[in-house]
């Protein structure tokens, strides 16, 4: 293990950063946490954090506003700014939806920030901004930073095999002048560097064969480029081989410094009591919990599907089953008013005794309960996390964005998963015989996967502790950031 990074005595400086993460429940969680362990590092760092809401969606405001609670009771040194909402909106398109927050909200953030500069000018003894703490959709307020004389960094809420993957694909694209766009459907295999393993194209995300959001991302990852450094949500000890790739001067600093959760879940979005006294009642290992992320969802045809599959297993279920909204929109689905409607007939009364539907689940308390044997999941890089921070072995469904190279790396690379189905954007109905398989190979008691599983659960909770990996990453980069201030 390399020596432990020491703050330095430079840390005296008060210093500010201002976050901006993207408005999703799976970026928030994460950058609201690193912020939290930033300030508890170093008494001197301050950090506000500018929230921006979209438009229409009430469960992440719920969400937010609870992460924001549970936050201030804890610092006085994180500050949440709440940037005027959109009220005309209902939703966003997802190819636009970047492009439409810098639009919109660049200006509201350039103000939050001139007036925190302009309070650290006037008011003695406060802090001095020191930089942007971005999300990686955000890179374009890169210019922003610059406009302010100070550096931008980012916090990447993903892993870093897929932070190397982007790179990578931007750099065949721009410098190999290779269309991405036309991979679409291609079995070509590419060595990337991030990943111990050549990857076909099927495995790339479907994001890249559209030229709209293929195009956005190979700017997002040409200002990633220019960066000062990027706080990865990941530990050396997960992902040591796509780290040492991103680590050969071609790119910024990079610092893993995860896991980085909210093991107290979203507490204040649900009741959860009733599901956590029904997981107590059932034998150890043996449940499955389905769970599909903050934007995942399934209409009538696929839940049929998973129900018969799930029936046939005969194990134990959790499965939070949502409804999906308006289609190609940026709108967290929401809870099926009558789940009976889409299900086989009969199944709610036969299953009564194994099995429970949920809409929104308390994800972290069940991952966290020893009743819980396995996870379907759909490789969202938090639910990952989430489930290796629990030694739950994942049964990996990605349904979009780049949730196919987590699935990828679960199965092929690290052996921490087992897989359902590569690719659900095809929108291919996956029939209940595969999923049966899956959830048998998962609910395999003293597999190989479920032992490396427990493994890595235990690398995981170490990696923060003061002088290990992340947590002497953490410290690098407080020493960076005062280094870096102007
Ligand atoms: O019913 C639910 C559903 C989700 N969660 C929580 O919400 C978060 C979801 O995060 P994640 O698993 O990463 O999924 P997404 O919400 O889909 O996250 C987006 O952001 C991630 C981080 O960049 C990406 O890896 C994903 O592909 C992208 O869809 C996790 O903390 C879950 O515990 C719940 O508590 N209950």
């Amino acid at each position: 293990m390399s020596r432990p990074y020491q703050l330095s005595v430079q840390t005296m400086k008060k210093a500010e950063l201002v976050f901006v993460p993207m408005p999703g429940i799976g970026h928030l969680v994460s950058t609201v946490g690193v912020a939290k362990l930033l300030v508890d590092l170093n008494s001197n760092l301050f950090v506000t954090v500018l929230i921006i809401k979209p438009p229409y969606d009430p469960n992440l405001t719920a969400y937010v506003d609870s992460l924001i609670a549970d936050t201030d009771s804890i610092s006085t040194r994180i500050k949440f700014i709440n940037l005027p909402q959109d009220e005309t909106q209902q939703g966003i398109p997802l190819n636009k939806f970047i492009t439409t927050i810098i639009q919109s909200q660049g200006p509201r953030i350039k103000e939050a920030v001139a007036k925190i500069v302009h309070f650290s000018s006037s008011v003695p003894d406060s802090p001095r901004l020191a930089g942007f703490v971005l999300d990686f959709f955000l890179t374009a307020l890169v210019d922003l930073a610059n406009e302010f004389g100070v550096a931008s960094y980012v916090f990447y809420t993903s892993s870093a095999a897929s932070l190397g993957f982007q790179f990578y694909m931007q750099a065949l694209h721009d410098e190999q002048n290779v269309d991405i766009v036309k991979l679409k459907g291609s079995d070509a295999e590419f060595t990337i560097p991030s990943y111990f393993n050549p990857i076909s194209a099927k495995f790339f995300p479907t994001i890249m064969f559209k030229p709209e959001t293929s195009t956005i991302m190979h700017n997002v990852s040409r200002e990633l480029r220019k960066v000062k450094g990027i706080m990865v949500n990941t530990f050396s000890e997960l992902e040591s081989h796509a780290v040492n790739s991103l680590t050969d001067g071609k790119y910024p600093a990079v610092y893993p410094v995860g896991p980085i959760l909210n093991l107290k879940g979203a507490s204040g979005v649900h009741q959860n009591s009733y599901i956590m006294k029904w997981l107590d009642e059932q034998p150890l290992s043996s449940v499955v919990f389905l769970c599909f992320g903050s934007m995942g969802s399934f209409g009538g045809d696929q839940a049929k599907e998973i129900a018969r599959a799930l029936e046939q297993s005969g194990h134990r279920f959790l499965w939070s089953l949502r409804r999906p909204s308006v289609e190609g929109m940026m709108l967290s689905p929401t809870d099926y008013e009558n789940v009976a409607e889409v299900l086989p007939e009969g199944f709610l009364e036969r299953t009564a005794t194994i099995g429970k539907i949920i809409g929104w689940a308390p994800q972290v308390a069940i991952l966290g309960h020893p009743a819980i044997g396995g996870f379907v999941s759909h490789c969202g890089w938090n639910s990952t996390l989430e489930s290796i921070w629990f030694g739950v072995p994942m049964a990996t469904w990605p349904l979009y964005a780049e949730q196919q190279l987590n699935a990828f790396q679960m199965v092929m690379e690290l052996g921490l998963g087992v897989e359902i189905t590569w690719t659900y954007e095809t929108m291919e109905i996956v029939s209940a015989e595969n999923i049966e398989r899956g959830i048998r190979c998962l609910m395999e008691q003293d597999s190989d996967v479920r032992n490396r599983a427990k493994e890595m659960s235990k690398q995981s909770r170490k990696a923060l502790m003061e002088g290990r990996s992340s947590h002497s990453m953490l410290c690098r980069f407080i020493n960076d950031v005062i280094d870096n201030m102007p």
